[in-house]
């Protein structure tokens, strides 16, 4: 079933000056699409047009066959979970982990309700289910930047949305993090969840595999599957740097590194 469409889709923030244009996109439920691309091509403002924070100037977005300017934020919040990229403002959040993780649970609430003891409950699981519970009642801003990246992906569950987007999520994590939250993320698509990343790390795209946009220094972007949108020409010509995909046996995968001459 598809969860999200955007058709068309054209930004600018200057007139004449298009970040994108023309990008169509649609992932279904238990897909998996990752954005790439060097910095200032415009991943963070593609996904600021497709959680409704930034209207795109083209095209249209569609979300469980909603437009997405039609849905309120609530309704929104209920299909659509947003983990942001961790940075100095998460530092501002006063809040323990187990509250802070409560407020995915906002869209389900009344005006003034608080949240029910099944919402507690819920938060609870779902903290132990992510080996949180120690957290809990920690000050959210206190925690290490790949703490907080694993608490704000509670939090979006909790929301128990169809479809999570996340922000470079495992930019603010050591290997063995980075290591968990892909399999964590791998786990959410087999339960059926839609899953759109973006990522400076071509690596990540090759292991959870499913479907990329690379966007390129020169404005441009393909979209397809990972295997023959991430090639080792493709890469180069978007990074503008000299880059090799290859296999590697014994983990039957593809790899990318660097093929940069580093010697002085
Ligand atoms: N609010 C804004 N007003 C004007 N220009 C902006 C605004 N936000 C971003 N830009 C510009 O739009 C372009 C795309 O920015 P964006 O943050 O989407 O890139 P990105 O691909 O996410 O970059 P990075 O990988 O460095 O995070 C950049 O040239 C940036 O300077």
């Amino acid at each position: 079933m598809t969860i999200l469409h955007a058709e068309k889709l054209g930004f600018h923030y200057q007139p004449e000056q298009a970040i994108f244009k023309g990008l169509t996109l649609t992932l279904a439920s238990g897909e998996i699409h990752t954005i790439l691309g060097p910095n200032g091509v415009g991943k963070s403002t593609l996904l600021k047009c497709l959680v409704g924070v930034q209207p795109p100037n083209e095209g249209q977005i569609t979300l469980d066959d909603q437009h997405l300017n039609q849905l309120s934020p609530r309704q929104r919040a209920r299909k659509l979970a947003f983990v942001p990229q961790v940075n100095a403002s998460s530092t501002n959040v006063s809040l323990t982990v187990f509250d802070y993780v409560l407020l995915g649970r906002t869209p389900y609430q009344g005006l003034l309700a608080t949240p029910t003891l099944q919402d507690r409950h819920q938060c609870e699981q779902l903290l132990a289910q992510l080996s949180l519970t120690a957290f809990s009642q920690r000050s959210f801003a206190a925690l290490s930047g790949g703490q907080q990246q694993l608490v704000m992906i509670a939090r979006a569950l909790l929301q128990e949305p169809d479809l999570i987007i996340l922000d470079e999520p495992t930019s603010a994590l050591d290997l063995g993090n980075q290591v968990r939250v892909l399999k964590l993320i791998n786990q959410l698509q087999q339960q059926g969840y839609g899953i759109l990343l973006t990522t400076h790390d071509p690596n990540l795209a090759l292991m959870l595999g499913g479907a990329v946009s690379l966007f390129t220094t020169v404005g441009g972007f393909e979209t397809g599957p990972v295997q023959t949108t991430l090639t080792s020409e493709k890469l180069s010509q978007a990074y503008q740097t000299p880059i090799c995909v290859t296999t590697v046996a014994e983990q039957q995968r593809q790899i990318c590194f660097i093929a940069s001459d580093f010697s002085v």
